[in-house]
């Protein structure tokens, strides 16, 4: 196997950052996502396809745990998600810094504050594949539900007022470096978002118009013409159908067949410009037995796409 992936240093080493964290969202359990990936085997398959792994445990966030957290607004647990989020740009930003490909495991979405903010420490011109149902790019006067999971990526650009809490996030992402797959369950103050600051989309409507394969060279002509910048791949499991990823806390129906989501990771392994990658919002306690260990198993097979897995 040929690991494809010009910013990566030899030997080719893939960092698995575990991050068991649910502060960004209301349904218990999507800690242990992460958990259940590295016990289905994901190392070992990784290893299999020619990385070498690293992995020292998931990273214990029970110190930040302890702060007293009202809702500032309503955003809930404000303070435990600022936290987690800067120790985890900080451990992504130390694996990016020595060569490594980090590969996040959540956990929620909200997770992707830290993992983009790392990557972007150190490499500025990096693009974001964000592929998801949902656009999380609720700002502080736009959020609904008050759940940080819906609003990363508006804290990246630098969108919406800002909250002292949060002074740590450095607005390092630029519109027009953001694009989207997958999406179909946007909130009206997203969809103005979205319009205002004219950043690139590929719903589920394009996705059936155009095909997958289209789809995903259209969104790198997008963020990457000359496919010469980094590419730091942000993946929510419920960009999934949920016939084929029913275990997620926020599933929407109409989503990624197996064989797109798949198509997604492997296209972007053979650009061989990724440098981060995170699979998030895998919740082993939602659904049947059955039904988990198949989201699970999503989960790792997505990981392997987008790290060099092929058919043949
Ligand atoms: N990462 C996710 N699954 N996000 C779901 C977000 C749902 C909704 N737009 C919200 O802001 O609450
Ligand atoms: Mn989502
Ligand atoms: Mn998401």
């Amino acid at each position: 196997m040929v690991v494809n992936s010009r910013f990566i240093s030899e030997p080719k080493t893939a960092a698995i950052v575990g991050c068991p964290f649910s502060g960004g969202q209301p349904r218990a359990g999507v800690d242990r996502g992460p958990i259940q990936m590295v016990e289905a085997g994901l190392i070992d398959q990784l290893t299999d396809l020619g990385w070498s792994v690293k992995f020292h445990g998931h990273h214990q966030f029970e110190e930040v745990n302890a702060v007293s957290d009202p809702p500032i607004g309503i955003l809930k647990n404000p303070r435990l998600v600022s936290r987690v989020n800067e120790a985890v740009a900080q451990v992504v930003g130390d694996h990016a810094r020595k060569g490594e490909l980090p590969v996040t495991l959540g956990g929620d979405h909200s997770l992707a504050m830290g993992t983009i903010s790392g990557t972007l420490s150190v490499h500025p011109e990096t693009c974001v594949i964000w592929v998801d149902a949902h656009a999380d790019i609720n700002t502080v006067e736009s959020t609904e539900s008050g759940n940080l999971h819906g609003m990363p990526v508006s804290f990246l650009l630098g969108l919406g007022s800002k909250i002292p809490e949060f002074s740590w996030v450095k607005p390092l992402l630029k519109a027009d470096r953001l694009v989207y797959i997958g999406l179909r369950d946007i909130d009206t103050g997203e969809k103005r978002i979205l319009r205002e600051n004219n950043i690139k989309a590929f719903s589920m409507h394009e996705v059936d118009k155009y095909g997958i394969g289209k789809v995903v060279e259209m969104a790198l002509d997008h963020v990457n013409p000359d496919r010469d910048r980094p590419i730091h791949l942000s993946f929510d499991v419920d960009a999934l159908d949920p016939s084929v990823a029913p275990s997620t806390g926020t599933p929407v129906r109409g989503g990624l067949t197996f064989r797109e989501g798949h198509y997604i990771c492997e296209a972007i392994h053979e650009t061989g410009c990724l440098v981060a990658l995170d699979l998030m919002e895998v919740n082993p306690s939602l659904a049947d037995d059955a039904s988990v260990r198949q989201t699970v198993q999503v989960g790792c097979s997505l990981v392997r796409s987008a790290l060099g897995e092929t058919l043949l």
